[in-house]
């Protein structure tokens, strides 16, 4: 009997970061742009390079580093759901105790303004999280998420006929700033999206493209045409129109922040009216709301 057990482990390389630039053509000057941090991670048998000190079993993460790039160079990778689906059944495949892999992809947002010259993005970004396991390989889990981007209404949003007790001091409010950093996940259903071997030859880029696409305009749609009841009751009902309209689609979580802008009082100056024209940005702290939303 020993001490100890390892309860459970897992190792590989993170932020393996790379920027490809994707020619239609030798000569011609019309490139796109990809720039990305990889995570890659392992499980397997793997538990003797814990508990005995054998690191005959452990793939070095420089491998794993150099893997991650040699495949991105080699390979079309149009979108990151395909590259992860590549990454994934690369490690597994090629090494006969790796059972398992976890790859997180965070792209940037670069917007092309002329055939090689581009704009970044700001804070947005998008990011796909793939869960593998070779004994499971219909039941991967994949999440596209879209991240960072912030937005404010003016008006349109209301909050009232909340809880009230002997700790509130909030005004209720039919007219307030509405400001999120969006955090957006789409969980796709393996069962209906197929096989990562389909995936990995880039078979579902499109279907990728635009339900990531699809479901950030919705999410921009609604947060601009609804009169907000709520960020809870707002967030839901953008998940529910992405699952309405994307049958792939298995789980729409959103993580969004309240970022409050506070209404000066001028009054002491002379009686000034301020008709929720003057704000002052709170910078903590915030409320968070989180929901997932999943179909009937
Ligand atoms: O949309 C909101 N949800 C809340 O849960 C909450 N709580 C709060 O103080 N303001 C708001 N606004």
């Amino acid at each position: 009997m020993t001490y100890s057990y390892l309860q459970s482990s897992t190792y590989g390389k993170d932020n393996v970061k790379f920027l490809k630039v994707i020619k239609d053509s030798k000569d011609n000057k019309n490139h796109e742009i990809m720039e990305c941090n990889v995570q890659v991670l392992l499980t397997g048998q793997l538990e003797t390079s814990y508990t005995e000190a054998n690191n005959k079993v452990i793939v070095p993460t420089d491998t794993v580093k150099n893997t991650i790039l040699i495949l991105a160079k080699k390979n079309n990778i149009e979108t990151t759901e395909k590259f992860a689906a590549l990454l994934a059944l690369h490690f597994t495949n090629k090494y006969n105790h790796i059972t398992g892999a976890t790859v997180k992809i965070i792209q940037q947002k670069w917007n092309k303004y002329h055939q090689h010259s581009f704009i970044h993005g700001g804070a947005e970004e998008k990011i796909v999280e793939l869960f593998y396991k070779q004994e499971n390989p219909l039941e991967y889990k994949l999440v596209t998420s879209l991240k960072g981007l912030t937005v404010l209404k003016s008006t349109n949003s209301m909050f009232y006929d909340y809880n009230v007790c002997d700790y509130t001091t909030l005004q209720p409010t039919k007219d307030r700033i509405l400001s999120t950093d969006i955090l957006m996940k789409i969980e796709f259903d393996s069962s209906k999206l197929g096989s990562l071997e389909d995936i990995s030859k880039g078979s579902k880029n499109l279907t990728f493209d635009s339900i990531f696409d699809s479901s950030k305009a919705t999410t921009l749609t609604i947060f601009k045409e609804e009169n907000s009841a709520s960020v809870q009751a707002t967030m839901y009902n953008m998940a529910t129109k992405i699952l309405q309209d994307n049958e792939l689609v298995k789980f729409v979580t959103y993580e969004l922040p309240n970022k409050h802008y506070i209404l000066f009082n001028l009054e002491w100056f002379d009686g000034e009216k301020n008709e929720n024209e003057l704000f002052y940005p709170a910078s903590d702290p915030n409320g968070l709301i989180k929901c997932t939303v999943g179909r009937n």
